[in-house]
């Protein structure tokens, strides 16, 4: 007699452990099928007497990380769902991601990673095996850029990071930053990149050409273009690493010749300046989000249901408030939080309403240095990150972090200390993109950005113990001024008091988010209900989520939670937490027991 179970499991794991009840014997059987994504266990003859008993439960997936629970009776086969493994028999799961859980195990509470990672996903890192060194590496987001690639593209990466997530236990979230509507070449007719020499003269037309592209053309994307530029006006591509002066104009046709030659990359941003001064002209009125590519790409990232969308070249507060209202209305449920991507001259001018309407904002310093002075940057950069924390709002800092590294295994001395003041400033996520998407060392950018990261906060913490915390209000209401009060008062405490951890109980996500502005010494273990408000909170500074099925019953999500985690050897008797939750208004401190 064969009789299998079905469940779902994020872990592949080599066996499970039947628990027979009400006894604590139990036999363990091996897994003998991963079908991609239900696993199945199949109960062979000469163990079938252990299911003579009424039931019994499959518990600990046998690799001591994941597990499955579930009632199994003699003759049928049941459902079950995922849940954390334990000897002592607790039924309901608890999820986190497994790399956490072992950077935790490995370096204990204090010194694990507050700062949270975003790879840019490319041709060097999407394949299965790519994707899943990044994830092992601490990579909480992957972000895809609309920019490049086909939709198809896109959503194999996507579905290459669910089941990343499903069969392996992580939970890396997705992000998926639209084309945005600045001025921009050409896809180069599908070439890598196109070398300028110096002197040269070269094309820019907003005329579409056929293939193969004539040589020393550039196709742009701007009605406008041809008008708005003058004689005499410079050409930046991406920010100045190649320049052109426009010296004649034949109808749609502009002109140019290089005076600083360099590589073209496909679709590279472009800008022009008059008189040391950039030109905005009629682009300055185009829309953030352009009707026809964006709108496709925002649709299909509901549809694909990722997790974030970030929106570049931000304007204004009203485009934010726009796509959120059209992604409430199309998303029934799941909620995908809009980042602000800050890197214009306007964003900079309606700074506050923009992060205030956005659900986090990106200093995206690589069209940002090519529209502001590149010695302005740094102070806007610092001014974004303390706003954001201010409104409580996450924040991420992007572009050229580990530049150098898309070619060479070490980072310059200059960018490790740029990543420093990164964290040092306490942003909540560092982002790479040419260096994950296209450099030839992914995996070593990502562990410069994890070991930099780990020193600096630890540092930090040693240099200035216990940060004041002049945090303005941001509660709307009197139910959110007491979370937050209470959110302040329990950071501080956990400073004070030296504890080990903080835990909070929320199912928004929101109380997680106010502990995390506090930036407090211990870690944050968020726990939540669901996986995708779980998936969101893993851009936030410090927070450790775990998904966890919970009541109302503080006492009892207590004892759950501890047992769960001893079970698991997150924590042990004796350590001291500070615990708050969505639920009670009130902040209990105590030991393990
Ligand atoms: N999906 C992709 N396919 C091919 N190349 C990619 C892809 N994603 C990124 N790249 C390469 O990596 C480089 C850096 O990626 P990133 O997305 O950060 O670029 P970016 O164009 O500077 O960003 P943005 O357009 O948002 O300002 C790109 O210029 C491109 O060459
Ligand atoms: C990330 C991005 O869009 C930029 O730096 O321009
Ligand atoms: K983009
Ligand atoms: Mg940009």
């Amino acid at each position: 007699m064969s009789r299998s179970l079905q469940f779902f499991t994020p872990s592949r794991a080599p066996y499970f452990t039947l628990h027979k009840l009400p006894s604590t014997s139990y036999t363990r059987f091996p897994v003998i099928n991963f079908p991609s994504k239900k696993h199945y266990i199949t109960i062979t003859k000469s163990l079938s007497s252990d299911l003579d008993a009424a039931s019994s439960q499959v518990l600990d997936s046998g690799n001591g990380q994941t597990g499955v629970s579930g009632v199994l009776s003699a003759d049928n086969v049941v459902a079950v769902q995922s849940h954390a493994p334990s000897e002592s028999g607790a039924a309901a799961g608890i999820e986190v991601d497994a790399v956490t859980e072992a950077e935790l195990k490995e370096n204990g509470f204090r010194s694990t990673r507050r700062t949270k990672l975003i790879c840019t996903i490319g041709p060097a890192t999407c394949g299965f095996e790519q994707l899943e060194a990044l994830a092992v590496g601490g990579m909480n987001v992957a972000r895809i850029n609309m920019c490049h690639g086909t939709r198809e593209w896109h959503q194999m990466v996507i579905e290459r990071v669910r089941r990343l997530n499903e069969e392996k236990g992580f939970a890396v979230a997705i992000m998926m930053d639209t084309e945005g509507s600045e001025i921009h070449m050409g896809d180069l007719g599908g070439a890598a990149s196109v070398k300028a020499e110096d002197g040269e003269i070269w094309t820019f037309s907003v005329r579409a050409f056929g293939t193969p592209r004539p040589e020393r053309t550039i196709n742009v994307n701007y009605d406008g273009f041809a008008e708005d530029v003058k004689v005499g006006d410079e050409l930046l591509v991406d920010g100045g690493m190649v320049r052109f002066e426009v010296i004649e104009k034949i109808g749609p046709d502009v002109k140019c010749r290089c005076t600083d030659p360099g590589l073209l990359l496909p679709r590279a941003n472009l800008t022009f300046w008059r008189d040391g001064s950039l030109v905005r002209e009629r682009n300055a009125m185009l829309p953030t989000i352009s009707s026809k590519v964006d709108w496709l790409d925002i649709d299909f990232g509901i549809a694909e249901g990722v997790d974030f969308i970030a929106i570049s070249f931000v304007k204004s507060a009203e485009v934010i408030k726009h796509l959120k209202s059209y992604i409430a209305a199309r998303s029934r449920g799941s909620d995908i939080a809009v980042i602000a991507k800050i890197e214009s001259i306007d964003s900079l001018k309606n700074l506050e309403e923009i992060i205030q309407a956005s659900d986090g904002a990106m200093v995206a310093r690589g069209d940002l240095g090519a529209q502001i002075p590149l010695e302005q940057v740094p102070s806007a950069q610092q001014k974004i990150v303390q706003l954001c924390r201010q409104l409580n709002k996450p924040v991420i800092v992007a572009s050229q972090l580990l530049e150098s590294m898309i070619e060479y295994p070490t980072p310059t001395r200059a960018e490790v200390a740029d990543v420093s003041e990164a964290v040092r400033q306490r942003a909540d996520a560092l982002m790479l993109s040419g260096e994950s998407a296209m450099g030839q060392y992914p995996d070593k950018a990502l562990a410069v950005l994890r070991s930099v990261s780990v020193r600096i906060e630890k540092w930090w913490r040693e240099e200035k113990r216990h940060e004041a915390m002049v945090l303005p209000d941001v509660g709307t209401s009197f139910a959110d001024s007491i979370s937050e009060e209470i959110c302040n008062s329990a950071a501080k405490m956990a400073n004070n008091l030296e504890v080990d951890a903080l835990f909070v109980y929320t199912k928004t996500g929101h109380m997680a988010s106010l502990l995390s502005r506090c930036r407090p010494d211990c870690p944050i273990f968020a726990f939540t209900t669901t996986t995708s408000v779980r998936r969101r909170l893993n851009l936030q500074w410090g927070l450790i989520p775990f998904r966890l099925g919970f009541s109302d019953d503080m006492e009892s999500n207590l004892n759950k939670t501890f047992s769960l985690l001893k079970a698991r050897g997150m924590i042990k008797s004796g350590d001291l937490v500070i615990a708050v939750s969505d639920m009670l208004q009130s902040i209990q401190v105590m030991n393990v027991p």
